[in-house]
């Protein structure tokens, strides 16, 4: 299937230092979707993550990833956050001297941090600096709206409900909803997720398996991660 919208992945192998991470990846997340990438420790699904935001040090050596029909292995990480890919990150940095207002401001989203901090708890953060002593769970919430902040086409969230509280978990999952369900903006995202919590708060449309550096298995979310709860990380029987 060749998509016009969206992000579309074929043949994809890529390696770190040499050693393959990702083989012969296929997967297509048509506009307007949230998927979910399921798998044990160490199956790949960060560094595909990271292959399709551009980040060192992930090498494509085989495959193409498009996005919107436009093929992002040539370009840098700066070009394809232009395009319109934004990602949450596991582990972010601190930036020291960036307020949550500065970055706001940077973006002309002023108006966005004032609607949406309230609705992630972080309303009392806004003249904070970014990641600077937060907990666990609140960098996680400030990676989800920065991402609001952001205003991304396609959107990565790399485990965005660990860490987090199971109330604000809620709120996680709302906003991402919110991100990738918004009437008149469509996106594309992409989400890992270890317990499936965050899957009681957002309608993701299907989920993928990667085992191995390999998508085993595709299908719908409930269902597919119903049969890893029973079966574990395996193909369910055609
Ligand atoms: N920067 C790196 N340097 C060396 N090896 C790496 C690097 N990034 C990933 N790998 C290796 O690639 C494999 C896949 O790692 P990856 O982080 O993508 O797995 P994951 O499915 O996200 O795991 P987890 O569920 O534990 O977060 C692992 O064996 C990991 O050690």
């Amino acid at each position: 299937m060749t998509l016009v919208s969206g992000l579309e992945i074929s043949g994809l192998d890529v390696e770190v230092d040499g050693k393959p991470v990702l083989s012969g990846i296929d997967l297509s997340v048509p506009s307007g979707e949230l998927h979910v990438l399921l798998g044990p420790n160490g199956s790949g699904k960060s560094s595909l993550l990271a292959a399709i935001m551009g980040l060192p040090p992930y090498r494509i050596t085989a495959g193409e990833i498009r996005f919107n029909g436009q093929s992002l292995n040539d370009l840098p990480l700066c070009a394809r956050a232009r395009l319109g890919i934004g990602m949450a990150f596991q582990r972010p940095p601190g930036l020291e001297g960036v307020t949550l207002e500065a970055f706001a401001a940077a973006l002309s989203a002023q108006d966005r941090l004032t609607r949406e901090a309230a609705a992630l708890d972080l309303a009392d953060f806004t003249t904070r600096q970014l990641n600077v002593g937060f907990s666990g769970g609140e960098i996680k919430r400030w990676e989800i709206l920065k991402l609001m902040l952001q205003d991304p086409r396609l959107v990565l969230f790399d485990e965005p409900e660990s860490g987090v509280d199971l109330e604000h978990v809620i709120a996680v999952g709302h906003a991402i909803d919110r991100i990738v369900r918004a009437p008149d903006t469509p996106r594309t995202g992409l989400v890992i997720t270890h317990t499936g919590t965050i899957l009681n708060h957002v309608t993701a449309d299907r989920a993928h398996i990667l085992r191995g550096g390999r998508v085993i298995a595709s299908g719908a979310a409930p269902t597919l991660f119903a049969h890893v709860q029973t079966q574990g990380y395996t193909a369910p029987a055609a």
